[in-house]
């Protein structure tokens, strides 16, 4: 099954995400793919759908960010949309109040993990908000520099605000926080999207021993299948000893003496074991930076109790 291309907007309040998606969607259009969208508000009522014309499938989630509250309600959302509609490509526009590793998360669940291919972040950056800063609160400030790290593309928009030598001092800062994004300086979002649509995949899932986040994105995912059956202490133990590096994990562990596999979930620093009530895909997938694969999979496979015939 051919997988479907996912691209994250992301980038702070009112910097352009909007703008950038009409344009998206009309490049999307002139190379005859059929684009799907999934839009996340704070608010309970959508007020950007309207940039959706009717022809293109489209689901909201409102009132919520997707990090936080929703994260559940977006996985059901991918999966309607993935039964439902006929895509080759989603866009997912995430709030601007929004982490997009969290995002990422749930694209990189292991239910997904045969349907999608993560083609990368794409973060909008107002130029005049980001000259002006200083008025924003350091858990803010935080958040835009969250989302112009990972970023694979950088929008630097607005520039038509800014003056020659704002500019260049707006892109020095932008590659001193990333320097391995491809920064694109704009007004109104306006961005040959051919050269993004045709960068390389961030995410290889496949055969789902092997995910290898692209070379200049400074997040890994490694994703490990389970064969046998897991002691619940054993477990624990493995997770106590994993480094902070690893910022999430999540997958169905076979635990022994349950019928169905438990779903784990957990995100800096804080493990949660939920009872499944149907047989999942015993799939775990571990997201953080400067992880070990070898010595993460090896750990795993000597928990992992394969019984001999
Ligand atoms: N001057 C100027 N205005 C812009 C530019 N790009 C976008 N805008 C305006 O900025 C405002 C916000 O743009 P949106 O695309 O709605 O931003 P957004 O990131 O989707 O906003 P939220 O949904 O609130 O997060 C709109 O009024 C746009 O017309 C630009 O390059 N220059």
């Amino acid at each position: 099954m051919v997988k479907k291309e996912v691209y994250i907007l992301s980038g702070f309040l009112g910097s352009g995400k909007t703008t950038l998606l009409k344009h998206v969607l009309q490049a999307l259009k002139d190379e005859n793919k059929k684009p799907a969208v999934l839009m996340n508000e704070l608010g309970s009522v959508s007020i950007d759908s309207d940039a959706v014309e009717e022809d293109t499938s489209m689901r909201e989630l409102l009132d919520g960010c997707i990090c936080c509250t929703i994260s559940d309600k977006l996985e059901a959302q991918l999966q309607d949309l993935l039964v439902n509609e006929q895509f080759d490509v989603l866009i997912i526009e995430t709030t601007g109040a929004a982490h997009p590793v969290e995002v990422v998360d749930s694209i990189l669940s292991p239910l997904f993990a045969d349907r999608f291919e993560f083609k990368g972040i794409i973060t909008v950056v107002d130029g005049k908000q980001w000259k002006e800063r200083s008025q924003f609160s350091p858990s803010v400030l935080h958040l835009m520099r969250e989302q112009i790290r990972h970023a694979q593309f950088i929008i630097a928009n607005k520039m038509d605000l800014l003056t020659e030598m704002e500019q260049g001092m707006f892109i020095y800062e932008l590659q001193q926080l990333n320097n391995r994004a491809k920064v694109y300086m704009t007004n109104y979002a306006k961005v040959s999207m051919k050269d993004i649509f045709s960068a390389a995949p961030e995410i290889e899932m496949e055969g789902y021993d092997k995910a290898s986040i692209g070379k200049h994105l400074s997040l890994q995912a490694v994703v490990y299948t389970f064969k046998g059956e897991i002691d619940g202490e054993e477990f624990e133990e493995w997770v106590r000893k994993q480094p902070d590096t690893i910022y999430r994990m999540k997958g169905y562990i076979p635990l022994k003496g349950k019928k169905y596999p438990a779903m784990f979930q957990y995100s800096y620093g804080m493990p949660l074991f939920m009872q499944a009530d149907m047989k999942y895909k015993t799939n775990f997938v571990i997201i953080g930076e400067e992880l070990s694969k070898s010595d993460i999979l090896q750990s795993l496979q000597a928990i992992d109790h394969i019984q001999k015939k």
